[in-house]
């Protein structure tokens, strides 16, 4: 079949985004900084703009730890394709899903999905709703669908029998924008933060993000998820407290998640610590730093704690896809500042001899072991700290420092 054919067999549409809303005077909002990338000339010539574009970057991910990136280079109408593909892909009947689950325990001759059996959420495949418990009984409303080996393109291509026949017919053009997240738009940010923390350029990238298409075991880790969340209805919204996606730091080095029209996604402002609406910036993506970019540079970079609630009122009842890229670094990259050498870091006493003594030597690995085992756990939650090789597994106390200065 062609790629036609098969689109219409999914009946693949253009997903229609509900309107933006009336009431952004009536909502704690913010309105990130934006990172203009086709500001970022490369080559000697063009140090100086990359000197000034560090600037606005470093404002951001040392505060809020989000930021919006524009002019990146990209044809929307693509991502636009991609997220029409995404809609029919998480719309497929749940005996299709249950066929293709992100569980490291599906096997082939498991039984169709039931409500017993719900796949993990961090292989490859469907999380179908209802996997994580938000509160009072009320499970979660969101449909992901995993990739992994994205940065493996050989791997990736001949392994396309673990996926959907709607994922196969489009799996060159899902690798042609999540590549294109890692190897040019990371890039060029890395080297962004290596002028932020007087490195010389590519030292991150090198250690951290460089990506190996042959070896996934030396290679960055490039994890994408498209995701869709659906309303709850009434009982279920009061219930969890208009929860979908409750309060969390990203375990990753930076993620790249697509603007759209309906404000859900809340971070939790570092100035006031109080919950604010992302708003939205169209064409833009919204950037965020994780926790291991934040170790690497000993907390100066924020991981901030964010989460995803219902819409405003004039945005309720309506279906909400995005797109989102999580880039890890390697498995072997050692989450201390130290090894980096920065001296801005030194001379802001982000080192292990002066603010950090309590972090225990670990690796990216490590890490992502950890704290991959407590995801969805209705414990570690909001201002529950818990401690993790001598750092904070949410840092929920950068905001109360803040509020109180
Ligand atoms: O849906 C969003 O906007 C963000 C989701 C998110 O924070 C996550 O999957 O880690
Ligand atoms: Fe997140």
């Amino acid at each position: 079949m062609s790629t036609l054919e098969i689109d219409q067999k999914y009946n693949v549409r253009p997903f229609v985004d509900v309107h933006e809303t009336k009431l952004k005077n009536e909502i704690p909002i913010v309105r990130l900084d934006a990172v203009d990338l086709s500001q970022y000339v490369s080559g000697p010539e063009g140090y100086a703009s990359r000197v000034e574009l560090a600037k606005v970057l470093e404002a951001s991910i040392t505060t809020y730890g989000f930021f919006n990136l524009v002019n990146f280079g990209y044809d929307l109408e693509k991502i636009e394709h991609l997220r029409a593909v995404a809609q029919s892909l998480l719309q497929l009947p749940s005996e299709e899903k249950g066929k293709y689950l992100a569980s490291t325990w599906r096997k082939e001759d498991e039984p169709p999905i039931d409500e017993n059996f719900l796949g993990g959420e961090r292989g490859q495949g469907f999380k179908p709703k209802g996997y994580w418990p938000i509160s009072e009984g009320v499970r979660d409303s969101i449909t992901h669908y995993n990739f992994k080996h994205l940065l493996q393109e050989d791997y990736f291509l001949s392994h396309l029998d673990q996926h959907p026949e709607l994922v196969r017919a489009h799996a060159h053009e899902i690798l042609a924008w999540y590549q294109f997240i890692h190897n040019d738009i990371l890039l060029k940010i890395s080297n962004l933060c290596d002028i932020i923390l007087g490195l010389q350029e590519g030292t991150i990238w090198e250690r951290v993000f460089k990506s190996d298409s042959q070896d996934e075991k030396k290679s960055a880790g490039g994890h994408a998820r498209f995701m869709l969340y659906e309303p709850y209805d009434d009982e279920n919204s009061l219930k969890s407290n208009q929860t979908w996606l409750r309060g969390h730091s990203d375990i990753s080095g930076f993620s790249f998640i697509t603007s759209q029209p309906m404000l859900t996604l809340q971070i939790k402002d570092y100035f006031d610590g109080e919950w604010k609406y992302v708003d939205h910036r169209p064409g833009s993506l919204i950037v965020n730093i994780g926790d291991a970019m934040e170790f690497i540079s000993g907390g100066y970079f924020k991981a901030c704690l964010h989460r995803v609630v219902e819409p405003p009122q004039d945005q309720k009842r309506h279906d909400r896809i995005v797109l989102i890229y999580f880039c890890n670094p390697k498995d072997g990259t050692p989450l201390n500042p130290d090894f980096y050498e920065s001296s801005k870091l030194k001379s802001l006493g982000y080192s292990k001899a002066d603010k950090l003594k309590n972090w225990e030597d670990i690796t990216f690995a490590d890490w992502n072991t950890a704290k991959g085992q407590t995801l969805g756990r209705k414990n570690v939650g909001e201002r529950n700290q818990i401690i993790v090789y001598g750092r904070n597994l949410e840092r929920w106390h950068h905001f109360e420092a803040a509020a109180v200065n």
